[in-house]
């Protein structure tokens, strides 16, 4: 990202929505947004691989593993605007784990970038399976979408809710059964 570049987009739209880039608390405003936005877009940066890099261990457990609340800010790539809730991960492992702020990571790369809701979950769920080899993996995410608040229908309290099951998450009900309980949901 060229900060520069986007520090004088800044203040040309500035100026497009009425305001003055020069008065005095809006100096510093272009150089905020373009750092702001150089973080909220750091997913594009690196891949997953990186992410998990190190932190998948050989361990000969086939059990299930939640990592669950963890929480997540995006964008939205319809206004630019902000959704944010939490993500539920789970997955069987099949010889393998990966550290446990991993998933959080993961998580993090992809809800940088601008998104849908459901892309993102199905991205959070595809890189799981790819680092764990896993014998499912199952991902819920639920967010408040302030395009859906702070404009358009202004909805307050609406919650949006994704899944992506994968595998034996997807095969059998008695895994997902499993999973929604330990994360605490009786459905989706
Ligand atoms: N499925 C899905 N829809 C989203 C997500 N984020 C925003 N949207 C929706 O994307 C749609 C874009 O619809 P448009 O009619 O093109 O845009 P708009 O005129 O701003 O629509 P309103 O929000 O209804 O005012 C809206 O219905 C948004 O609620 C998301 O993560 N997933
Ligand atoms: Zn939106």
């Amino acid at each position: 990202m060229d900060a520069a570049k986007v520090e004088g987009l800044v203040r040309e739209l500035l100026r497009e929505i009425g305001e003055d880039p020069a008065r005095e608390g809006l100096l510093q405003t272009p150089a905020r947004v373009a750092r702001a936005l150089a973080f909220l877009t750091s997913g594009y940066r690196g891949d997953a691989a990186e992410v998990v890099h190190r932190a998948v261990f050989a361990q000969p457990t086939n059990h299930m593993v939640i990592a669950r609340d963890i929480e997540l800010y995006s964008l939205c790539e319809h206004h630019l605007l902000p959704f944010f809730g939490r993500a539920h991960i789970g997955y069987v492992a099949q010889g393998r784990v990966i550290g446990v702020s991993k998933l959080a990571r993961l998580v993090d790369h992809f809800a940088r970038r601008l998104q849908i809701q459901e892309r993102l979950t199905e991205e959070v769920a595809g890189a799981v399976q790819e680092a764990v080899k896993a014998d499912g993996v199952g991902v819920v995410v639920e967010a408040q979408h302030l395009c859906m608040m702070m404009r358009g229908v202004e909805k307050q309290n609406s919650m949006m809710t994704t899944s992506a099951v994968l595998g034996s998450f997807r095969r059998s009900t008695a895994t997902r059964a499993e999973f929604l309980t330990l994360i605490g949901r009786r459905h989706l």
